[in-house]
């Protein structure tokens, strides 16, 4: 993180990064604080009572009128301060939720304005905390610390000019346990700056291993691993486990020295106030008030010493959020430029994940023209799924530039660009959701008829009407019960919904069984019909009728040409053909002359 950071900046001026988080909130924040305040002065009335009582009884003859009339007031100022703890309570929460309402939603349009290369660069264990446990803190932060924190200072306060202005040397007596106690919570709270950073590191490793292990739970499963032997998993909770216990040992001794001598002003304020009052320049009442209120004093500087270490923890959350807030959206221009055709095209394009990371993409050229079949070919790793990637704009070209219709792609508005786009990737994602939801996402407005077409086309509306809701299904997380087929299907249904003029996919490498094959090779048929395709190919019928075909190698363009042109002169090509049309041999059991039809089951 630079210096500048915003994070960094937020870290500096912490009043003012949570000052501007209460927004237009802040007049309700206010109320929720003052009626608090209110509430905890109005808390302190029965002190008073007692201590006035006392003269009142000890009167002779007692004077029990008085002490019914202070019991009656006592009683109603405990009734109008849980009125106003109720009111304050309202107040805040109205507040908090509706601040997090707007973060949450100033969130969630950030993420979805960002470039891909921000979610690489943070992990899904960071984003998750932030999004969720940052997020969540500033509820509490607003709904119960800021109104706490203000009366923690106030009542305090308060509460010593009035015992100053009733009796100065008592007043002094309440305090005087009060230099040595802050000076036990500034040792206390020396570290904790540091700790919670530590603490909030040791965090989002924790997230990031939970997330991997349960994404991760088939194969871990399947190699009879438990939790505690997924390394990564069970060191950052081991590691959790120390950073608690090391930060209570060295916290600790602070913390308990704190509490001891901010409960122990009485031993000062039993023996003073008793040699005063038998010389006859202390009252009754101020000695039974200065007993039972001095206590109370500094009690509620402990309430103080926990906003403040709250304070510090929020503000850290603060400021990751704001750090995403603060992230650049990807560039989209407003203007009109419009694409006047639908050919796709790369022209010295380079590119790298990240800034000093290895080149995957080398100045790479071609073109795939108009409503023709583009095929791109290569061996594992050559970036063939990564140039794919590009035409959307997930990732952004390092160098040279995609272009749509003769357009740089980032020239077009984002919206513009993707209504032209269809993508169909291996992994497909399925949201939790009906069937018909997922479908619609696609295109919200088609029509039952257009979904039905579209299904029939990608030969998926047999197994959706065979589903116990059909279009009404409910769909589990990542579509956990559809077949990796029936998922292709889906969202080749999906695609053909969306009728863009070109088409992007990304074919996947192995289907389990011939009859799911087949089936998809004829959903493609029927989405790649009249489209501009550019297909990351993985079988030999698509790769031998492709219109052009690009073989790419270590990210650069080796060769390019039709099958018969590239098969005549192109050593890798033929080298490619060869181990893909003797995988097929080998998974057909037929050592016989390589035969593309043999693979359209
Ligand atoms: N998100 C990423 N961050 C960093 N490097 C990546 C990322 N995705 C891919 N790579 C790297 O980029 C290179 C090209 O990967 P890509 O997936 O584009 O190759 P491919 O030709 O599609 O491979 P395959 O046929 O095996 O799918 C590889 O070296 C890969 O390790």
């Amino acid at each position: 993180m630079s210096a500048d950071s915003p994070a960094t900046r937020a870290q500096e001026r912490p009043l003012r990064g949570l000052g501007a988080l209460l927004g237009p909130q802040g007049p309700l924040v206010a109320g929720a604080a003052l009626a608090s305040t209110l509430a905890a002065a109005l808390a302190l009335v029965p002190f008073f009572v007692v201590a006035r009582m006392a003269t009142s009884i000890y009167a002779t003859p007692p004077d029990l009128d008085a002490v019914r009339a202070l019991a009656l007031l006592a009683a109603g100022a405990l009734a109008l301060r849980y009125i106003l703890v109720a009111a304050a309570n309202m107040l805040a929460h109205v507040a908090a939720f509706r601040i997090l309402h707007d973060l949450r939603v100033r969130l969630a349009k950030k993420l979805g304005a960002v470039p891909l290369s921000f979610f690489s660069r943070r992990g899904a264990g960071e984003l998750k905390k932030t999004l969720m446990d940052d997020v969540n803190q500033l509820e509490a932060f607003v709904a119960h610390h800021f109104p706490d924190a203000v009366t923690a200072l106030v009542v305090p306060l308060a509460t010593a000019i009035s015992l100053l202005w009733i009796d100065w040397r008592m007043a002094l007596a309440s305090l005087v346990m009060a230099p040595l106690a802050v000076m036990a919570m500034a040792v206390a709270m020396r570290e904790v700056g540091k700790a919670h950073q530590q603490w909030n590191a040791l965090q989002s490793r924790m997230n990031r291993s939970l997330l991997e292990y349960l994404r991760g739970i088939h194969v871990i499963k399947t190699f009879g691993l438990s939790a505690r032997r997924f390394s990564d998993l069970s060191s950052s909770i081991e590691e959790g486990l120390s950073w608690m216990e090391g930060f209570m040992r060295t916290n600790g001794r602070g913390y308990g020295a704190f509490g001891a001598l901010i409960g122990s002003s009485l031993v000062v304020l039993v023996p003073m106030g008793g040699w005063l009052y038998t010389r006859g320049t202390l009252s009754l009442e101020s000695l039974v008030l200065f007993l039972v209120l001095g206590p109370q004093l500094l009690m509620s500087m402990m309430r103080l010493m926990f906003a403040w270490g709250n304070a510090d923890r929020i503000q850290a959350g603060n400021a990751r959020i704001q750090a995403i807030l603060a992230a650049p959206d990807l560039e989209t221009p407003t203007s009109a430029a419009r694409p006047s055709h639908d050919g796709v095209a790369f022209r010295g394009v380079s590119f790298r994940y990240e800034d000093g990371g290895p080149e995957v993409l080398r100045d790479v050229s071609f073109e795939a023209p108009a409503g023709k079949v583009t095929a791109l070919v290569g061996p594992s790793g050559a970036g063939k799924t990564t140039l794919v990637r590009l035409v959307p704009r997930l990732w952004e070209a390092t160098n040279g530039a995609v272009e749509l219709g003769g357009v740089d792609v980032r020239a077009l508005p984002l919206d513009q660009l993707l209504s032209h786009l269809s993508m169909v990737f291996q992994d497909v994602f399925l949201f939790h959701g009906t069937v018909r939801e997922n479908l619609r996402l696609a295109r919200p407005d088609a029509t039952d008829a257009q979904v039905d077409a579209a299904c029939r086309a990608a030969r998926a509306y047999d197994f959706i009407q065979a589903l116990p809701g059909k279009y009404d299904t409910l769909l589990g997380e990542r579509g956990a019960r559809l077949s990796g087929g029936e998922k292709q299907r889906l969202s080749i249904a999906r695609a053909l919904l969306k009728d863009a003029p070109v088409l992007l996919l990304d074919e996947a490498t192995a289907f389990a069984d011939p009859e799911n094959e087949a089936r998809i090779q004829e959903a493609l048929s029927a989405l790649c019909a009249g489209r501009t395709v550019l297909v990351v190919a993985h079988r030999l019928s698509t790769i031998a009728t492709a219109d052009h075909i690009v073989v790419l190698d270590g990210g650069r363009v080796n060769d390019q040409g039709t099958h018969d042109e590239l098969l005549a002169r192109c050593a890798l090509y033929q080298q490619l053909w060869r181990s893909h049309t003797e995988a097929l041999d080998w998974s057909l059991g037929d050592p016989g002359t390589p035969d593309v039809q043999k693979e359209v089951v």
